[in-house]
């Protein structure tokens, strides 16, 4: 362990949250990587263009930290590239200096994987948002980095296609193949592994690749190993992608969302379980407990029974739909469930997924003042309700909030707890009752994160999910791609 990280854990363990905020500031006027002195960012400023380089504190303070509860880790100075090229020659750079490199996408993500933790360069790539090409008859579509996915749907309107991974947050489409992104449609259209085709990558040494190789964007490929599935999910440790060709969906010709509560968590998760069993390629099928539909009702204005509930939402031909939601109601009635409530309108979906979104803020006005500690373990189906019960057991017992809310359709949830900065009680009990969850998701053949990643946050659970082998394996691909390290160090492992 450097010097450095010494330094900053013993630093981040003695003080609180805001202390750190503000310390990190004080901290971000002075290099934190010795590597970055004023002739490299001068070398910088030469490939991108001097107003592309800011090493002001307020760029580097916004560049230091992400969505998560994790305190601000500032970089050394910020880049902003405009093209492969810049990229390109930025990589090279770093790698010969040895200077980490840290790219950020739009700064959505949940675990802290920008966040600065050894200092270093942070390549903004925001810049590069042009869509290349859609390919309407193939139902695919090549975008740079920079793209989001709301840029692209609305793009995308009048061609009656859509890309549906839909996480919440209006993220980068690369940085959502770096986290292997996913959310509530998932259950219907897959992750990012799925809908990935191709992807433009920076290599550490600056070299650039493409994963399927040039110019490819089939549905399927057999040629040798699979690179494209290798850098997504891989949060920006071996390389910048800075192109990704996707595949795209129709717009389906009618779609009907619905809600209905159940007495308890069991009879919510058996329902989605059989209405699965019946073959019905459902959308959307979304758990929320209680407590979370309380913080929905109280934030986004809704009148829903404080129960634990789905929400739905169906797909396809209206003729089709009619069939498929009579049979999800009879599901729903003989697991004990409510009446549907039907949200067929436009407007009142769209209230309806908005505020399923807005969960993480809907929370967060539980406990004014508070940030979100939010966790992502995802089980086979089957094991949901258990490693459900036993986490809500766990929370009890605590004597803490924690909303859950769950994709529980692909046997993927999460809990966000709101929590006090400064609350390092409640912060430890909220911390162990996440690490005994992951390791009960374990135990029930799951993995510690179904979509969020790993980042700063789960670089411990990572071995126990993989193993010291499985470790050392992916530790040796890192070796080989990025030899100096210099990729988003201190993220995925230690
Ligand atoms: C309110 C809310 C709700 C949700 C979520 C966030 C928020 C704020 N998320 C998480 C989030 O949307 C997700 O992590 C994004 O995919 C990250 O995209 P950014 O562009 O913001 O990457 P961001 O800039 O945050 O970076 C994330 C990681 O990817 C790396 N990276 C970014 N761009 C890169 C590039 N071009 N090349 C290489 N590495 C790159 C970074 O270095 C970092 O390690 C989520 N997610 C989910 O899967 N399901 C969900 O339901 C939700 N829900
Ligand atoms: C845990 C949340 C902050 C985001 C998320 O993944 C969700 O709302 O599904
Ligand atoms: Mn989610």
């Amino acid at each position: 362990m450097s010097c450095h990280h010494l330094m900053r854990r013993a630093f981040y363990s003695k003080h609180t949250f805001s202390q750190v905020k503000q310390l990190s500031r004080c901290w971000s006027s002075a290099a934190i990587s010795p590597k970055v002195t004023p002739g490299f960012v001068a070398e910088v400023k030469n490939i991108v263009g001097g107003s592309n380089v800011s090493t002001a504190d307020a760029v580097r303070d916004q560049h230091g930290h992400d969505e998560s509860y994790h305190g601000v880790e500032p970089p050394d100075v910020v880049a902003f590239a405009e093209s492969v090229d810049h990229v390109s020659q930025v990589a090279k750079l770093c790698n010969d200096n040895g200077v980490p490199l840290i790219p950020f996408g739009s700064g959505t993500g949940l675990e802290g994987g920008i966040n600065a933790s050894r200092g270093g360069l942070c390549l903004d790539v925001t810049k590069m948002n042009n869509i290349l090409a859609v390919n309407a008859e193939d139902f695919d579509c090549q975008v740079e980095c920079g793209v989001t996915r709301v840029t692209l749907n609305n793009y995308l309107r009048d061609t009656g296609l859509w890309f549906p991974i839909d996480p919440g947050a209006d993220a980068s489409l690369c940085g959502m193949c770096a986290t292997s992104a996913s959310g509530t449609n998932a259950v219907r259209y897959g992750t990012m592994r799925e809908n990935t085709l191709n992807l433009e990558v920076v290599l550490a040494d600056g070299r650039v690749i493409n994963t399927a190789g040039e110019g490819r964007r089939t549905k399927k490929t057999s040629a040798g190993y699979n690179l494209t599935n290798l850098f997504v999910g891989s949060e920006g440790t071996l390389g910048i992608i800075t192109k990704a060709s996707l595949r795209l969906s129709g717009i389906p010709e009618a779609t009907i969302s619905a809600t209905c509560h159940f007495p308890d968590v069991q009879s919510a998760v058996d329902t989605t379980v059989q209405v699965l069993q019946c073959g019905i390629p459902m959308a959307r099928i979304e758990f929320l407990d209680e407590v979370s539909i309380d913080a929905c009702n109280k934030y986004s204005h809704l009148d829903l029974t404080v129960a634990p509930s789905l929400f739905l939402e169906f797909h396809g031909f209206e003729a089709g739909l009619q069939e498929q939601t009579k049979t999800v109601e009879e599901l729903v009635k003989m697991n004990n469930g409510s009446e549907f409530r039907w949200a067929t309108d436009v407007d009142e979906r769209n209230h309806l997924w908005k505020a399923r979104h807005d969960i993480l803020y809907a929370c967060m006005a539980l406990r004014p003042g508070s940030k979100p500690y939010s966790t992502d373990v995802c089980v086979p189906i089957s094991n949901l309700p258990e490693v459900i019960v036993r986490t809500k057991e766990m929370i009890k017992e605590a004597g803490i909030i924690g909303p859950i809310v769950g994709h529980v359709g692909d046997g993927n949830f999460h809990i966000f707890y709101p929590v006090h900065p400064d609350d390092h009680e409640t912060l430890k009990k909220i911390k162990d009752v996440s690490y005994e969850m992951a390791l009960i998701a374990m135990e029930l053949n799951g993995t510690c994160t179904g979509e969020h990643g790993i980042g700063i946050g789960k670089r411990d659970l990572l071995v126990k999910e993989i193993g010291e082998e499985g470790l050392n394996v992916m530790k040796q691909i890192k070796a080989c791609l990025d030899p100096n390290g210099i990729m988003n160090p201190g993220k995925v492992f230690f």
